[in-house]
């Protein structure tokens, strides 16, 4: 079997086409949804990605700006500016980027954004919400590849989903939505005891590991969907996923390539969610 190509970007650049609609609609009725960046330090990488943010807003009408913060900011100040931005009418979303530095304590910034504007869907009302299966800020990778699931065909319920990785931004919650659509959900994660015989009877395999191609074709059951979450840079600055693509691409029905893949998905569910809170705030559609 020559497994199909899952193309989060092209499906990625569909939806911000829809979205701009919805943007020109929110305008005229003078809502610019805004969203605001936080980011501490200037590691290349997160500044690539915050950059590839501000250009998929551009590209749907969202109005968005980055705070660029010393990696030396306390975890006061950091606190001050995420009031201001709660207090703010204009903007919408807030993310700050992760993983902080150690001096901060992540959960003190993330239980400090308000639940209106937590576009991350990090924030524990957020993260309860989901858990009942409530309308809430779903976090932007694990919906996204609920999208793309959903956007190909392929079937959720009644099919065993293996998750490899159990993070809070992304193995525990694609989790937690692949059961609200009734599929039946294993963990597996760094104390797993022969992972093999689960990624094995996979139907839909997701893994979010960070581990370079680790996950061969002798991991996957044939005919299986196999969603690649990593990215891992390479010493030619090259990304790839945790997936071997080429050997594995040759026996599931489904596989999602890194770059082009998961990441445009999570970036365009981002904006996504900042226009729910854009509405939600101005009262549209209440
Ligand atoms: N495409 C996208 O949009 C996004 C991509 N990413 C990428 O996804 C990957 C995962 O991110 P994140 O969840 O934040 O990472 P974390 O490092 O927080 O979590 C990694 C998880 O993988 C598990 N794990 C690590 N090694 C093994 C192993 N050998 N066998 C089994 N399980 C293992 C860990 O287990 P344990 O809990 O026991 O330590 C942990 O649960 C990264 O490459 C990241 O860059 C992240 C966010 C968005
Ligand atoms: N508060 C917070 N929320 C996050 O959602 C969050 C975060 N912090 N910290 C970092 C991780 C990582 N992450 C990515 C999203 C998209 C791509 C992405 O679009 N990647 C492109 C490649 C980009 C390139 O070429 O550099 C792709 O896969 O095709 C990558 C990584 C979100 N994260």
């Amino acid at each position: 079997m020559t497994a199909q190509v899952i193309k989060g970007k092209e499906l990625a650049h569909k939806l911000r086409e829809e979205m701009a609609e919805e943007v020109t609609q929110l305008k005229e009725k003078g809502i610019i949804p805004h969203l605001t960046v936080i980011i501490l330090g200037d590691d290349p990488a997160s500044k690539s990605y915050v950059n590839g943010k501000k250009k998929a807003s551009a590209e749907t009408g969202i109005s968005s700006d980055i705070i660029e913060m010393p990696l030396s900011a306390s975890e006061q100040e950091l606190l001050d500016k995420i009031d201001i931005l709660n207090n703010d009418d204009h903007v919408h979303g807030i993310l700050v980027q992760l993983p902080l530095p150690e001096h901060i304590n992540e959960q003190h910034i993330i239980e400090a954004i308000s639940p209106d504007k937590d576009v991350d869907g990090f924030h524990p009302s957020s993260i309860g919400k989901m858990l009942t299966g409530n309308d809430t800020f779903l976090p932007c990778t694990p919906l996204g590849i609920l999208t793309m699931l959903q956007s190909y065909g392929i079937q959720i319920e009644g099919k065993h989903a293996v998750i490899i990785g159990r993070s809070n931004i992304v193995g525990k919650p694609v989790g937690q939505l692949l059961l609200n659509e009734h599929a039946t959900v294993t963990y597996c994660h760094s104390r797993t005891k022969d992972m093999t015989a689960f990624t094995k009877s996979a139907d839909i395999l997701i893994v979010a590991m960070g581990k370079p191609n680790v996950i061969r074709s002798e991991h996957i059951k044939e005919g299986s969907a196999i969603i690649d979450v990593g990215i891992n840079r390479k010493d030619d600055g090259k990304l790839t996923g945790d997936v071997d693509f080429q050997s594995v691409s040759e026996k599931a029905s489904y596989i999602t390539p890194v770059p082009k893949g998961v990441g445009p998905m999570t970036i365009t569910m981002l904006l996504q969610n900042t226009i729910k809170a854009a509405k939600g705030l101005s009262g549209v559609g209440r």
